[in-house]
């Protein structure tokens, strides 16, 4: 039987468990689920921290809310972040590579293929591939969206049964309950208008897109009939629980 495709989408948060250092033990939490499940799944992921990554090694001599030095931050922190992810996955018996992609690779049909091409070569080989902005040429995630949105148009090119957003919440909470301090999940919907309406402007410590960069992202893989799961990616084993179903999280069909 054909495996199912899943596309992860994991932040700079969850990598970091909301330190200010990548921690393994996530990455490592990734890996065990990821090899548990190779039978009947493959893997796709889209992992930013490459800023996280470069924090914990050098403080560069400039303002580090300037996008720029942001650019220069990832491009420091994406080897390191690459060599955590191959030096556990490969205890695992899991191979890595990297691909770097930005929006406007999205806008031209020959740059469409050569992605479809060159991952579905690495995921035949058993290579997982981890995809991050390219933040040397592309500033769009680092400025507003959380890597949600390049996740979603990974998704649908490359034609995936499940998004999976990781993030630090049980999914959508209802506003209200947000409000009375005791957040219940809205645990499945289709209508994403009346699920824009429970989004707050909170974000989390290291976030950039908040609640609502993960609804247009679901909009984005539904066009395509391709499910959302909004996930607590702190959980360890997140991904087996909310397969079987044994966590609150959002489900957007
Ligand atoms: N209705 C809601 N339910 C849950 N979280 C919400 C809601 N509205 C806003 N948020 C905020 O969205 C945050 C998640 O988005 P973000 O900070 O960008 O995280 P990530 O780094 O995982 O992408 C939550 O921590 C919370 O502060
Ligand atoms: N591409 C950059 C940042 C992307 C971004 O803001 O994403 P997130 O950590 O999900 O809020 C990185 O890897 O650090």
């Amino acid at each position: 039987m054909a495996k199912k495709r899943i596309l992860l989408k994991i932040g700079s948060n969850t990598l970091t468990k909301e330190t200010n250092h990548i921690s393994r033990g996530k990455i490592e939490d990734l890996g065990v689920q990821i090899a548990a499940l190779n039978e009947e799944y493959e893997f796709i992921i889209v992992s930013s921290g490459a800023i996280a990554a470069a924090k914990q090694f050098v403080k560069l001599d400039n303002q580090d809310k300037d996008v720029f030095v942001k650019q220069a931050l990832a491009s420091i922190g994406q080897p390191h972040l690459m060599r955590i992810y191959n030096e556990n996955f490969k205890d695992l018996g899991l191979n890595t590579s990297q691909c770097l992609l930005s929006y406007s690779d999205f806008e031209k049909e020959q740059t469409k293929k050569n992605i479809v091409n060159t991952i579905n070569v690495l995921v035949k080989n058993n290579y997982i591939p981890i995809i991050n902005e390219n933040d040397t040429v592309a500033t769009d995630e680092i400025r507003f969206g959380d890597n949600d949105k390049l996740a979603a148009l990974t998704a649908v090119l490359l034609n995936v049964d499940i998004l999976i957003i990781a993030t630090n919440t049980n999914g959508i909470y209802t506003k209200e309950s947000i409000h009375n301090e005791n957040p219940e999940t809205i645990k499945l919907v289709s209508d994403l208008k009346s699920l824009e309406k429970e989004i707050g402007e909170s974000k989390s410590s290291h976030g950039t897109g908040g609640m609502q960069s993960k609804i247009e992202a679901a909009a984005i893989a539904k066009a395509a009939s391709i499910e959302t799961w909004i996930v607590n990616g702190l959980n360890d084993n997140f991904i087996l629980k909310a397969l079987k179903d044994e966590i609150p999280f959002t489900k957007i069909v």
